[in-house]
């Protein structure tokens, strides 16, 4: 299978630290990966680095140092303070990697975290890698129903998002039955073409307490969210109507669907990151490139210190590979 390509994201984040110590942990076993980025902050990792011009030649130098692309950043990093002055290289980073994978010389993305605000101030006009990637990809062809939806997974939950970076406020008028029965769809298609999940169950969230208490409090259960899972019910989607969102991700109510359909970033990014933290994976579904990234951020408090912890990144590179291999990668 060709390698996958990772992003170094924000490079005074924890990205570059996590990324080596992945290499470090993989080296050995797992399937190649390269990375696009500055090679001289990569060796600051304390990982040995071999610059190579394509993805395809990882191959063949992943098992003795990381092998690095070299794209060097404009002004130097002070670890913990982001430069806005290097947001444009992260976005041509992450560009680069998607054109890999366009192409078909990478099987696949995985993304460090970039870190939102100073992207913004340098211009970057996307709420985040989601919609960019999303954009990059808007011309390829895709044989389904196409996206993005954001999924985070840990363990045995998925959590698929209906609206992602959006104030709280602007929720409820984006609740459209449109938005969730293409959402609904993305990952219906998604489970069976890259999770191997033949019947996928999906279990819908409700939007209010109590899944409205019968629009006492709230009608969108009423108005929108049960008769489109009436509707993808009819389209032979297996989906539950609306359900309280509190009893909806413990040990139990998980073992009834393989995805949970939620209504807003905090509803599905909570129960993920409190049940597994160090294992949470975030996807991006519904592209013609598979993207996966850690859950967490740039963690600007401990980057530098060596107490990052990897894990995170680590579980985001099995499952793009897991992924690229579920849709018949070479
Ligand atoms: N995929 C992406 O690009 C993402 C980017 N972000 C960005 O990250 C920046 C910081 O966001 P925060 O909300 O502070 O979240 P954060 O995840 O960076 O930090 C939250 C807490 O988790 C800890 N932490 C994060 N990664 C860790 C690791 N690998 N090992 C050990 N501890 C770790 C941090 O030290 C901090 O205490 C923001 O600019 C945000 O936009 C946040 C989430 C995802
Ligand atoms: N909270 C998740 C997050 O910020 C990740 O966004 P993206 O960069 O993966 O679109």
């Amino acid at each position: 299978m060709r390698p996958l390509v990772l992003t170094l994201g924000e490079p005074a984040g924890v990205g570059p630290e996590i990324i080596a110590a992945s290499w470090r942990a993989l080296s050995t076993e797992a399937a190649p990966f390269a990375v696009i980025g500055d090679a001289d902050l990569m060796r600051r990792q304390g990982v040995p680095v071999a610059e190579i011009m394509t993805p395809a030649d990882a191959a063949y130098r992943f098992a003795s140092a990381l092998p690095v692309i070299h794209r060097p950043l404009p002004r130097p990093v002070e670890v913990g303070r982001p430069d806005p002055a290097n947001a444009p290289s992260v976005a041509d980073g992450i560009e680069e990697a998607v054109s890999f994978a366009l192409s078909g010389e990478a099987s696949g993305v995985v993304t460090a975290p970039i870190a939102k605000a100073p992207m913004y101030a340098s211009g970057f006009r996307f709420p985040g890698h989601t919609e960019f990637i999303a954009e990059l990809t808007a011309d390829a062809p895709y044989p389904g129903t196409r996206g993005p939806v954001m999924m985070l997974t840990a363990q045995n939950l998925r959590a698929c998002l209906v609206t992602i970076h959006v104030a709280l406020d602007q929720v409820p008028e984006l609740v459209t039955a449109e938005r969730v029965a293409r959402t609904a769809r993305v990952v219906h298609e998604s489970l069976k073409r890259d999770f191997a999940i033949a019947r996928p169950r999906l279990a819908m969230a409700a939007l209010n307490p109590h899944a409205g208490e019968g629009g006492a409090l709230g009608l969108q259960e009423i108005d929108i969210l049960i008769p489109v899972a009436r509707q993808l019910r009819a389209e032979g989607i297996d989906i539950t109507d609306p359900r309280s969102a509190d009893t909806l991700f413990h040990d139990e109510a998980r073992a009834t669907y393989d995805a949970a359909i939620c209504m807003y970033h905090d509803q599905a990014l909570i129960p993920v990151k409190t049940l597994d933290f160090w294992g949470g994976v975030n996807v991006s579904l519904g592209l013609p490139v598979i993207r996966t990234s850690p859950d967490h951020g740039t963690g600007f408090d401990i980057a530098g210190k060596g107490i990052a912890r990897p894990d995170s990144m680590i579980a985001a590179i099995r499952l793009a590979s897991e992924m690229a291999k579920a849709r018949g990668a070479r």
